[in-house]
């Protein structure tokens, strides 16, 4: 049986301010997986994202969320279906419990005591930081934050951007555990920018290499050990240098 994609791009290409930058990319993410992305510097793998959850368009081509045109969707209906988490986290200057709310109060609800509390502890924070303000958490508890209010939204696809390379070695660990459990329990699936070509490895099922717009190598992530393409090769052996 083949995999159904949760996302496809097809001959996409975009630019912006006269700068060419996604240039003829196809490739599909499969659903319910876990993909890393990797490749160098301005290879075009945050604004991929950006096109993804549709704060971008297209010039041509076409992206498919599960098999559908892009286009098709309400533009919240699809930042609901396909959420973002950066790598430094956004936050509001007020309460913990007044930053996990954030997807419901702009939409004019509140969030219940009892709910925040259950979001909270989902992603592995203590009920009693809920009256905290959010700039006192540590940067992992932020991130965790994060991705709780990020999670209210139940979205099909998260898309993660250096989500952890600010943090120290443990709060890595433990966000990926974190992630990984989200994938396991949701089925939802996870498309992970890294720097790191060890937790591509090691997190990831699937890897992308992206280079200069374009998508190079894809598959399990095992083809980083002995990539066909001569310019991954190169990042490789780069990266681990
Ligand atoms: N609005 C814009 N106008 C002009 N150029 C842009 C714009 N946005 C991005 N770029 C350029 O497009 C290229 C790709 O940027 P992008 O941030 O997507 O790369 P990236 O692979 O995510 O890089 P990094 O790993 O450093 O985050 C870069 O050269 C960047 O300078």
């Amino acid at each position: 049986m083949s995999e159904t994609n949760a996302i496809e791009c097809r001959d996409v290409y975009y630019s912006a301010n006269g700068h060419s930058i996604i240039k003829g990319l196809t490739g599909s993410f499969a659903k319910g997986k876990i993909t890393a992305i990797v490749g160098p510097s301005g290879a075009g793998k945050t604004t991929l994202f950006r096109l993804c959850n549709g704060m971008r368009s297209i010039d041509s081509g076409q992206i498919l969320i599960d098999q559908k045109p892009i286009d098709a969707f309400e533009p919240t209906a699809l930042r609901k279906k396909v959420g973002v988490v950066l790598q430094q986290a956004t936050m509001l200057s007020g309460t913990v419990h007044e930053n996990v709310a954030l997807p419901l109060t702009l939409t004019g609800k509140a969030l219940p005591q009892a709910n925040a509390e259950q979001s909270l502890k989902e992603v592995g924070l203590e009920k009693e930081l809920l009256t905290r303000k959010s700039k006192d958490l540590s940067g992992g508890q932020k991130q965790k934050l994060s991705i709780a209010r990020t999670l209210l939204n139940q979205p099909e696809v998260l898309l993660l951007d250096e989500i952890t390379s600010s943090l120290d070695r443990v709060s890595q660990h433990d966000i990926e555990q974190l992630i990984q459990m989200i994938n396991r329990t949701y089925g939802t699936t996870i498309i992970w920018i890294t720097h790191n070509l060890e937790q591509a490895r090691q997190i990831g099922q699937d890897v992308w290499v992206m280079m200069d717009g374009q998508l190079i190598e894809a598959g399990p992530s095992e083809l980083l050990d002995q990539p066909k393409d001569e310019r991954v090769l190169q990042f490789v052996k780069g990266e681990m240098s």
